[in-house]
């Protein structure tokens, strides 16, 4: 039996009689990257809001390692090890790379904001967020507040947060958007790199990242699943095509 790590069954998002995600049923098997693709208005951002709980769904079941995580809050999956990153960033723009890495080890050992914190405390989790942001390529960059980082070094940044939190399944809500070339190559290599070991659903408008990326991919058109598997079957597909070109995407 194949090891399914998220699982939707019949998910379904209508907006006021507007089906944006129609009966979408899903399986993440573990230790994959898997993507989510389709033309603009396919409904890929409603489905992943619906995964990390930012929406709740009009219809169907949301299962994480088997759990029922349909009414679960954003802080209850995070809690299971789900963990969501970019475009809502952890990032605080004052702060120093070390310092947002370290507040983020913080949350994950349970420790709240307390800004008030002895020194000598927080420098405990020093050398741990050295070495994330290390994992990332920023180290040289850890003194610098974020808000001064390059877009691509502030993302690297968001993936070392993320990484703190210890996540068993990382859900990315199109990591390469607003990059430049350079940057996406460093960023794919950093979310391959990141993947092993655990499963990431991700969301990306750019194909060769996704081609590059992907052991799995679904394509979603008007809302469903239309077609399903590696890349080179669905970028084969006709009525992926098809849905493309209909859109002027391709
Ligand atoms: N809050 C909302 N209220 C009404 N309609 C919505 C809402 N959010 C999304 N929709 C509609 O649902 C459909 C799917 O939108 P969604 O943003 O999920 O698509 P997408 O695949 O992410 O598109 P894109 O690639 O352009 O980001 C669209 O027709 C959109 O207009």
């Amino acid at each position: 039996m194949e090891d399914v790590i998220l699982r939707t069954e019949g998910l379904t998002k209508a907006f006021r009689g507007f089906v944006a995600v129609r009966e979408v049923s899903l399986a993440v098997r573990r230790g994959t990257i898997h993507a989510m693709i389709g033309p603009n208005g396919a409904g890929k951002t409603t489905c992943f809001n619906l995964l990390t709980k930012f929406l709740e769904p009009t219809g169907g079941r949301i299962l994480y390692n088997g759990r029922d995580i349909t009414r679960s809050s954003p802080a209850d999956i995070a809690r299971q090890g789900m963990v969501r990153s970019f475009q809502i960033s952890a990032v605080f723009g004052h702060m120093t790379a070390l310092e947002n890495v370290r507040i983020a080890l913080q949350r994950k050992r349970g420790d709240c904001f307390d800004f008030w914190r002895s020194e000598r405390v927080l420098k405990r989790y020093d050398g741990q967020a050295r070495e994330l942001l290390d994992a990332v390529g920023i180290l040289e960059f850890e003194s610098v507040p974020a808000v001064e980082l390059s877009y691509g070094r502030k993302r690297a940044l968001e993936l070392a947060t993320t990484l703190a939190l210890e996540p068993e399944m990382m859900l990315l809500d199109e990591p390469m958007a607003g990059m430049g070339h350079e940057d996406v190559g460093r960023i794919a290599e950093l979310v391959k790199r990141m993947a092993k070991g655990r499963t990431v659903l991700m969301v990306e408008h750019n194909l060769s990242v996704v081609a590059d990326l992907s052991d799995r991919i679904t394509v979603l058109a008007r809302g469903e699943i239309l077609a399903e598997g590696d890349y080179e079957a669905v970028s084969r597909n006709p009525r992926v095509i098809e849905a493309y070109m209909g859109s002027g995407h391709a």
